[in-house]
Order: C-alpha cells, then structure tokens, then sequence
C-alpha cells in the first residue's frame, strides 16, 4: 500500500546504549519520540558487545512508541531516516538472519593486539592513505577478522558466500526489509578501515590483507537515496521508504546544518565526536586525527576531520552505576561548581584505552592529585573536566593540522545539557560553544537527509529555516590559568601512558 497522506519523517537512531525514534513534521519540529536503553555486555575487561537481536528489538519498541507518542499512524510517514553508533559489526547468515556473533562494539578492545599487529608489520600509511584512519581496534576491519578467527567454520562460510557483514546501520536495513536489502551508506563505510574513501570502493588490497571475503560486504549507497523499502507487515501494510542513512555523528554533523567548510561540532555522548567540515578535500592529518565521509550528496562528496574520544559521558555513568556517588548524570552540575578543587584533581577516563590523538590501547583510567581532603564535589568537577580536556586536545590538534581557524563549536548530545562541562569547555579552548536548542541533532539530521531523499525538504538552502541556536558559553579564564590547567591535563595524561607502558612490559 503506498502511503497517501504522509506528512511526517520517522527518524531512528540507534545509539551505543540507547535508541531513539522521532517523527518530524514539515516545519522540523518532533511531534513524536521515544527512547529505550539495551543491555550492554561486558564479557572480559575492556570488551564491549551487544546482542543485535536485541538491538532490533529495542528499534521496534521504539518505533512503536513513537508512533503512540505523536498520535501518528504509519500512514502518514513518508520516509525514514537511519542513523546508527558507528563501526560496531555484526556478522550474519545469510539464509537464517541470525548473527554468528554477539556484535561488537566500537569501544571494545578485544582486537587491540591484532591492530598493533598491522601497525607493527607497517601498514599505517597505506591504510591512512586510503582509508583516512589511523589503524585501531575501534574500527569494524579487525572486528570482523576477529570474528571469523573465532567462531568455528566462519571463514570457510564466509568465503563461501554464506556469511554477511554490516555494521548497525546495515543490520537495521537488512531487517526492515525483511533480509531483501543488504546496503550500507558512504559514512559507515568509511568507518570499517576497509573502504578508500578516495575512489569510494571497498579496497581490495586491505581485504586481502585481512583475508576478509569481498561478498561478505554490503553495497555502499549516498545518504539521500532510496536504500530500501521496509516490508509491509512491520509498518500496518504500509511499505515506508528509507531514503536518508548517515552514521550518528556524521548525522549529527548535518542536523546542525554545518554545511559550510571549517564549521565545527561536538557532540558529547557515550563518547564525544568533535567534526570539521572539511568540503571537498580529503585532507590527511598529520597528528592522528581521522579524515572520514561527512555526506555524499547528489553525487558530490564533502569530507570531514573527526577526533574521536572512547569515554565521555560514560565517564559520569561510572560515577553513577561504578562508583555509585551520584544518582543521576545531571547531579554532576551542581557538585562541580560546588567544588573548589585547589589541590587540582586529575582524572584520565581511559577506561577502553585512549582514542584520538593518542591512540593507545592499553592505557587504563587514573587518578591523579587525591588527597585525605577530597571529596565527591571534586571527583564529579574532574570527570566534566576531563571530557572538557580531551575536546580541548582534539581541537588543538584540529588548529595544528589545519589552518581552520576555530572560534566556535556547535555542541549536542546528553552531556552537552551540563552547564560546568559546557563554560568550562569555553574556558579551556577559548571559543565560543553554541549548544543546539533541540539536542536531537542527530536524528534530525538523519531525518533531513531522508526527507530531501524524497523532495519533502527541496534543498539544503530548505533546511536553513531550521537554525535556532540555544545557549551560548564564551570563554572567560585568564591565560595564565588555562595554561596552568592544561599542563596539568597533560602531565596526567603522560603519566597514564607512561604506566600502561610498564604495565605492557610485564604481560
Ligand atoms: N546533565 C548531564 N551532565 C553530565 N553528563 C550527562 C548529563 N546528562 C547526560 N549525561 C551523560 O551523557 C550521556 C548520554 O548522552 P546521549 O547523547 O544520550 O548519549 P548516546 O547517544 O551516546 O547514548 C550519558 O553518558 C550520560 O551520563
Ligand atoms: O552511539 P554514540 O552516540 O555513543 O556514538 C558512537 C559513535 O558513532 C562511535 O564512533
């Protein structure tokens, strides 16, 4: 049945600890959401993985909520819109549907050793050259090696035909339509170290090197194109096009409408993604930040800088479920600013390893700076600030490598709601934060991309109307203060590596 009265956009993004789903009508405003976190497994230290069963379960539920949420009815969609955690992979049979595996997660670093491996055996500049990434096991190429490795019999199937790979974004659309469709969209390919983002084709020479079978991977699309059609019996009859797909942060990247080259975002989540809009050039860093596919629309591809921190807003969560000081995220707010934090407490959140520009897997959360006088005030102002910090790195990075000069950083995401975390931000970098009024920007941006897939918004020129800024935090510190802080910030940090190279030694 073809839908005859859709006035509305469904957006769902599946996120590392939760999934959302959202319908927007034609003015971009949400009349309908809903949101559900899934269970996390933890099976060994450092490794992250989720069970993608359960991961469609909770869209469905979602999905479901939403609908009842706006009053809506699956009649009045027009289109979806698919936004995902990136690089988490899931491998599956290609007859059954089911995964082989649980999937695993981004953060997880359970294929640190065979990422050094590569790095050892000299492989960094071809794959930077390529892929734009630094080697790490962050992304989905030693995930699926890994994976084939220790399920019995998976290469064998693989290289049979029998076995497929996605990671979620792939998942998701391979179950809306009912196993029809097996795609995946520029962005999340560039996220699996398998794609050279120059000549847009999955590269051969890097899945001979991994012995990853070509078949086993999906179709890359663009992120505003018919990717395929959900099946009827999911939506009431109705057979809803998915016509917009974008990993969440490069989503969240164009739900803050930052079209523009040198345009900056930082969403603070889980983890926190901090992109440049680089335009049309694929700039290659010189200092271990990330060159990736912002979007690739009507044929034209624009290219981002991204650094990328494991641990972020998980590192409240820790003082919430670990360590139990806290008994909701937002309490952090007040207790930091209650805070006097004289004797300087440092806190280094590696706790699955350092990401961007570091790069080290084997560091491990510390501490610095406790004394007999420090309280839970001052443990909750060095988790913020510790995020704070390490934006702070990536965006002195970002200044390092390119001549973009950054004044402003448009900020969203859960913590980004965290008045200490946001003026400290300000503070510490010396630029002005504009956090989005709606802090949904990254299925609103996935839910734009699907709708100027089917021409309900015209052009991008069309989404503009949709700027309201929110908030605003300018930097107020002396120079002398942040620089005071930052050395701190980077003696703790030096120190943290330092420790997990001694550590290193003896295992
Ligand atoms: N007011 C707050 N202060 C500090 N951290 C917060 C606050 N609200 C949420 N968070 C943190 O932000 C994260 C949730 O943000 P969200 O954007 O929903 O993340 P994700 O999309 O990665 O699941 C959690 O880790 C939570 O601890
Ligand atoms: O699910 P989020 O919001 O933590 O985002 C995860 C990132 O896409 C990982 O690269």
């Amino acid at each position: 049945m073809v839908n005859t009265e859709a006035k509305y956009i469904m957006s769902i993004d599946q996120g590392t600890t939760s999934s959302r789903a959202i319908i927007v009508n034609h003015d971009g405003e949400i009349v309908g959401s809903s949101q559900a976190e899934f269970e996390q497994f933890y099976p060994q230290p450092g490794w992250v993985e989720h069970d993608a069963n359960l991961i469609w379960n909770n869209v469905q539920q979602v999905i479901a909520g939403a609908f009842i949420d706006g009053g809506i009815n699956p009649s009045q969609i027009a289109a979806i819109g698919l936004t995902n955690q990136r690089e988490t992979t899931v491998v599956w049979d290609k007859q059954t549907g089911k995964p082989i595996y649980h999937a695993i997660v981004w953060q997880s670093r359970q294929t640190a050793d065979l990422a050094e491996q590569l790095i050892q055996d000299g492989h960094q500049e071809m794959i930077q050259a390529k892929t734009g990434l630094v080697i790490d096991a962050y992304f989905s190429a030693t995930k699926i090696r890994w994976i084939l490795d220790q399920v019995e019999g998976a290469q064998a199937r693989a290289e049979a035909g029998e076995l497929l790979f996605g990671t979620i974004d792939s998942w998701l659309l391979y179950k809306l339509t009912d196993g029809d469709v097996h795609n995946t969209d520029y962005t999340n390919a560039s996220r699996t170290m398998l794609f050279n983002i120059h000549t847009l084709e999955w590269d051969q020479d890097i899945l001979n090197l991994l012995n990853i079978p070509r078949q086993m991977l999906p179709e890359v699309k663009s992120n505003s194109e018919l990717l395929g059609t959900t099946k009827s019996y999911l939506f009431f009859n109705y057979e809803i096009p998915i016509t917009g797909m974008a990993g969440d942060q490069q989503a969240a990247l164009f739900g803050q409408l930052a079209f523009e080259p040198g345009m900056v975002k930082s969403t603070y989540g889980t983890g926190s993604f901090i992109i440049a809009n680089l335009g049309s050039e694929a700039f290659l860093s010189k200092h271990n930040l990330l060159t990736t596919i912002a979007y690739v629309l009507d044929g034209e591809v624009t290219y981002a800088l991204e650094g990328s921190i494991f641990v972020a807003g998980s590192a409240v969560q820790w003082l919430r479920d670990g360590l139990q000081l806290i008994e909701n995220s937002a309490e952090t707010e007040a207790l930091a600013f209650q805070s006097d934090n004289e004797d300087q407490v440092y806190l280094v959140p590696a706790f699955t390893g350092l990401g961007a520009p570091y790069w080290n897997s084997h560091a491990r959360g510390s501490l610095f700076g406790l004394t007999r006088g420090t309280t839970k005030a001052d443990l909750a102002q060095a988790t913020l600030q510790s995020i704070a910090y390490q934006v702070n790195d990536i965006i002195d990075t970002m200044r390092l490598d390119t001549d973009v000069a950054i004044t402003e950083l448009r900020v969203d995401g859960g913590a980004s709601l965290n008045d200490f975390l946001m003026q400290f931000q300000a503070d510490i970098t010396g630029v002005k934060l504009t956090r989005a009024k709606n802090l949904e920007t990254t299925a609103l941006g996935a839910a734009y991309l699907a709708g100027l897939g089917i021409g309900f918004w015209k052009n991008r020129e069309d989404l503009m109307q949709f700027v309201t800024p929110g908030n605003e935090y300018f930097a107020n510190m002396s120079d002398e203060h942040r620089r005071r802080l930052i050395k701190g910030w980077q003696r703790a940090v030096k120190t943290t590596e330092y420790y997990a190279e001694l550590v290193n030694e003896d295992s």
